[in-house]
């Protein structure tokens, strides 16, 4: 049983269109002009319940529109979406208790007051007792490593301390679905890494299922097995990161050191040219030829050291993005 459905899901915003000039601005007064932006296209996907999906796009893609959607701040245009056993934009107090939605570049703490205060506010509005919420916050605070710094006003804490403190005020009322937007958005490399460890650990303690959008992708490569990429509106690819790879990136990179330095055109008998310098070369070679390559390569070549990798994830999905390819929708899930 899916705890997140879409179905056809579709979002077109009117944007005014107006002629330059103030010629131009009068006429917009007495007869508007609309042109419609088809922000998502007719969405379809479903999540089951503790999975962890990643969400990825380039700006503009349509994921704020569509988490948007998910948590019913905005009406669909088109389709059918379900997530906890509710429409969404109803916006029922049923519905808002089993949910939450964080944004990177928003937030909901109180700028002068300590976390505390806010997190007492939440504490009213979701009906949660005293003295269970002391024990949420307790254990909250201390998965976050925050202890100590939820008496200080917000404004004082360091970015990376009052997104944690933003993940705990969102996380009391115990939501089973975890709807994060860049949930990592300018944090450090250190607090980046405590951040998803949190987030992994969370959905471990509590089942919770969450889709997040990052453009770290460290931040999904550690997190989702599954992601969804999403492009002009539409799902582009929703399924695993390995078969991310073996579908976009039909090729495998070999690391060569050399003992001495060879020509490119000797390199580029067997394949791509990725890099090369007097004794190292990365070469990209399709999967269907490469153990007939590699043999090549060790018997033509001066070569000291051979390693095969996978090209790097982000590699392949900064490629898929910029050739913007229509692929086919994928249902490899
Ligand atoms: N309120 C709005 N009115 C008009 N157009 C909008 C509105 N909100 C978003 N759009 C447009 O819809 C498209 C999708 O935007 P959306 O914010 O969903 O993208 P995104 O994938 O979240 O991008 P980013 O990674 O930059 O946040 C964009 O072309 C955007 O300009």
């Amino acid at each position: 049983m899916a705890i997140v459905t879409a179905e056809n899901l579709a979002k077109s915003y009117p944007v005014a269109l107006k002629d330059p000039g103030l010629a131009g601005t009068l006429r917009h007064f007495l007869a508007r002009k609309y042109k419609q932006i088809e922000a998502v296209q007719g969405v379809t996907f479903q999540i089951a319940p503790g999975e962890i999906v990643g969400f990825l796009g380039p700006n503009g893609a349509g994921k704020t529109t569509t988490l948007k959607m998910l948590t019913g701040l905005i009406h669909p245009t088109a389709g059918r979406v379900e997530v906890a056993g509710h429409v969404p934009f109803r916006r029922e107090s049923d519905f808002l208790k089993k949910i939450t939605l964080v944004m990177g570049n928003k937030q909901q703490l109180i700028w002068d007051l300590p976390a505390a205060d806010s997190f007492a506010i939440n504490g009213a509005v979701y009906e949660i007792p005293d003295a269970e919420l002391k024990k949420r916050i307790g254990e909250l605070a201390e998965m976050l490593g925050l202890g100590g710094k939820l008496t200080q006003p917000v404004r004082k804490l360091s970015l990376g301390e009052r997104m944690k403190a933003e993940l705990l005020a969102a996380l009391l009322h115990r939501p089973q679905v975890l709807f994060l937007d860049e949930p990592t958005l300018g944090l450090d490399v250190n607090a980046q890494m405590a951040v998803r460890d949190f987030l992994r650990e969370y959905n471990r303690r509590y089942g919770a299922t969450i889709l997040l959008t990052s453009h770290y992708m460290a931040d999904i490569t550690a997190l989702a097995e599954r992601v969804m990429l999403i492009h002009q509106g539409s799902l582009i690819y929703d399924g695993g990161l390995q078969g991310l790879l073996e579908r976009f990136a039909p090729y495998r990179e070999v690391r060569l050191e050399l003992e001495r330095p060879v020509s490119r055109e000797a390199l580029e008998r067997h394949g791509e040219v990725a890099e090369l310098d007097a004794h190292q070369a990365r070469l990209l070679l399709r999967r269907e030829v490469l153990v007939e390559k590699v043999a090549q390569l060790l018997s033509e070549l001066p070569v000291a050291d051979l390693e095969v990798r996978e090209p790097p994830v982000e590699e392949v999905i900064g490629r898929v993005f910029e050739s913007g390819a229509k692929v086919e929708t994928a249902s490899s899930h």
